[in-house]
């Protein structure tokens, strides 16, 4: 499949930071649209229906799989999680760059779907740190705390398989990386289209 459009998937253990990264790249970028996923588990802390995510009973979110309305889906931590066709392909169809917050398993569906994607996957720079930002974050209890801890040595293996890397030890850093990444893309794709247009919109030139 593909779409004028520019898709970026950002992956990363529970805790490295990828959805502190994502607000902030957004804030930085208004040509990035971030895509609410769907999914089974109950909101957390301050979370809002349909800003953080679509929270749905397990039961919908199977129908809504069966009726094929996700480009990708996936159990996470023992929650269902997905990325909905409608939430992303009006805005990929009008050109428009859009960002995935989802995990390894979702991303490699979205590489399948989408070769041109850009994977990206975000470290911690140590468990230890990783552990710690999970517990400071404070709205994940213990054993939640344990389980995605241990889920978090399968994923970080799974990096190899990304295009990039970025390893989330000094925020800004790490920003600037994603940024970097986010204006090669959009000078690679819009030279492969040879579109000389979309090349001078890459690089806000009038
Ligand atoms: N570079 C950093 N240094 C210190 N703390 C950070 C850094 N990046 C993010 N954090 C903090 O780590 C915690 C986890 O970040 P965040 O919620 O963005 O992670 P996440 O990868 O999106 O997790 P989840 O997949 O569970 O939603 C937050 O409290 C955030 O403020
Ligand atoms: N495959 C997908 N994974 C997703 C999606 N949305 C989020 N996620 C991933 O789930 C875990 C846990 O998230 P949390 O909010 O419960 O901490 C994390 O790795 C997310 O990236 C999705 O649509 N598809």
């Amino acid at each position: 499949m593909e779409y004028p459009g520019n898709l970026f998937v950002v992956a990363a253990p529970s805790g490295a930071g990828k959805s502190s990264l994502v607000k902030a790249l957004l804030e930085l970028d208004a040509r990035l649209a971030v895509s609410v996923s769907h999914t089974s588990r109950a909101p957390r802390g301050q979370e809002q229906h349909g800003r953080e995510y679509w929270f749905i009973s397990p039961d919908e979110f199977r129908a809504m799989a069966a009726r094929g309305e996700f480009f990708e889906w996936a159990e996470v931590h023992d929650n269902l999680y997905g990325t909905s066709r409608a939430g992303i392909e009006t805005r990929l169809q009008a050109g428009e760059d859009v960002v995935l917050e989802i995990d390894f398993q979702g991303a490699l569906q979205i590489k399948q779907l989408f070769p041109y994607a850009v994977l990206i996957f975000i470290l911690p720079p140590s468990w230890d740190e990783l552990r710690l930002r999970l517990s400071r974050r404070g709205d994940t209890a213990p054993e939640v705390i344990a389980k995605r801890m241990n889920n978090a040595r399968i994923e970080v293996a799974q990096a190899q398989n990304f295009d990039f890397v970025v390893v989330n030890a000094v925020f800004d850093t790490a920003v600037f990386d994603l940024k970097a990444i986010v204006h090669a893309q959009r000078l690679r794709y819009a030279a492969q289209r040879r579109n000389r247009s979309a090349v001078f919109q890459a690089l806000d030139l009038p």
